[in-house]
């Protein structure tokens, strides 16, 4: 086990002319991420993601609760867990006037290195950098500047990569391009734990995740095992009165959920459920605009333990 968590806790407190807040960000987190896995937490915006990766990754102190990272304790040991890890922030942390072998150099001897350049120049040629790596940092790309960032977390080759939402804000061939690195990371056996609002990054990527929601982990799992565990298929049903339709369906589902004009419907297996379904929704005369047949995913995951979807969360999904 390269992480294990139990109960991590974090509340903040702000203070302004306004008076006192508390925001409970993190509420009693339980984590086992096993070594050479990558490990997703996925939720909404201001899920607790950030926090907790942070609180792993010592730069914040948990108000409670115990954790070891890579073999050591989080708490009693944050300088000797330090140099086991990599962290990649959400903002990525490359500045625009140095060139990318410089900043790579510099954190290359921060780590106390034997040889930085030689190490730079590695990790600048891991990530396909080289060509790019004596420019500044302002004329890099979106996607590129996010592999320098990777590749500054990765340059003294720590077991352990914390990932806050790497894909963010980029676009589908980039996010793509970032997913393969990350997968090479898996098979060079470096474990990765990353946050994401985003349910085909959680679905594409991760070994086992665990979803959050309000600062608590409300499902945990393979991608596989997720969807499973919530039904087989779904089907979506655009109809004139969704509340008496999910009454007369109920006998064909696992679970119907209503949301505005759309019926959802839980079912093991939709196809063979579908003919049954229009059926009975005929026979009580229940008009119907649209019909749609998928795999469950993520979001219903999410749906089923929260009642709402990531979407409604607040998260791009
Ligand atoms: N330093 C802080 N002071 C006060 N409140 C904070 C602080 N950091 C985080 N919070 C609050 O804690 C909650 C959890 O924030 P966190 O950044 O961990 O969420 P997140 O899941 O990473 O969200 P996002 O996807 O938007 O980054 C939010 O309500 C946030 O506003």
């Amino acid at each position: 086990m390269i992480i294990e968590a139990h109960g991590l806790r974090k509340t903040f407190t702000t203070r302004s002319r306004k008076g006192t807040q508390t925001v409970e960000a993190v509420r009693g987190v339980d984590l086992e991420v096993e070594k050479g896995e990558i490990f997703g937490v996925l939720g909404p915006n201001g899920a607790g993601k950030t926090t907790t990766i942070r609180m792993l990754a010592t730069l914040i102190t948990p108000d409670a609760g115990t954790a070891t990272v890579a073999g050591h304790d989080l708490l009693k040991e944050p300088a000797a867990v330090r140099t086991k890890l990599g962290y990649v922030s959400q903002a990525g942390g490359v500045e625009d006037t140095t060139s990318a072998r410089a900043q790579i150099m510099m954190a290359a001897k921060i780590h106390a290195m034997a040889d930085p350049k030689r190490a730079a120049a590695e990790v600048l040629e891991r990530f396909d950098l080289t060509e790019m790596a004596d420019r500044p940092g302002r004329t890099l790309s979106g996607g590129q500047k996010r592999r320098v960032a990777i590749a500054l977390g990765l340059v003294h080759n720590p077991p352990l990569l914390f990932l806050d939402e790497p894909t963010t804000g980029l676009d589908p061939q980039n996010r793509a391009n970032l997913w393969d690195r990350i997968r090479q990371l898996r098979e060079s056996g470096t474990s990765v734990l990353l946050s994401t609002h985003y349910l085909d990054e959680a679905d594409a990527l991760c070994d086992r995740l665990v979803i959050v929601d309000h600062g608590q982990i409300v499902a945990e799992g393979t991608p596989g095992d997720l969807k499973r565990e919530v039904s087989g298929d779904v089907i979506t049903l655009r109809v004139d009165d969704p509340e008496r339709a999910a009454d007369t369906l109920k006998p064909y589902a696992r679970e119907t959920r209503v949301d505005e004009d759309l019926l959802r419907v839980y079912v093991d297996d939709g196809e063979h459920t579908l003919p049954a379904l229009l059926r009975a929704l005929e026979e009580q005369g229940l008009g119907l605009s649209s019909i749609a047949l998928d795999r469950s995913t993520l979001d219903d995951v999410f749906l089923a333990k929260t009642g709402r979807t990531l979407r409604d969360a607040g998260a791009a999904a």
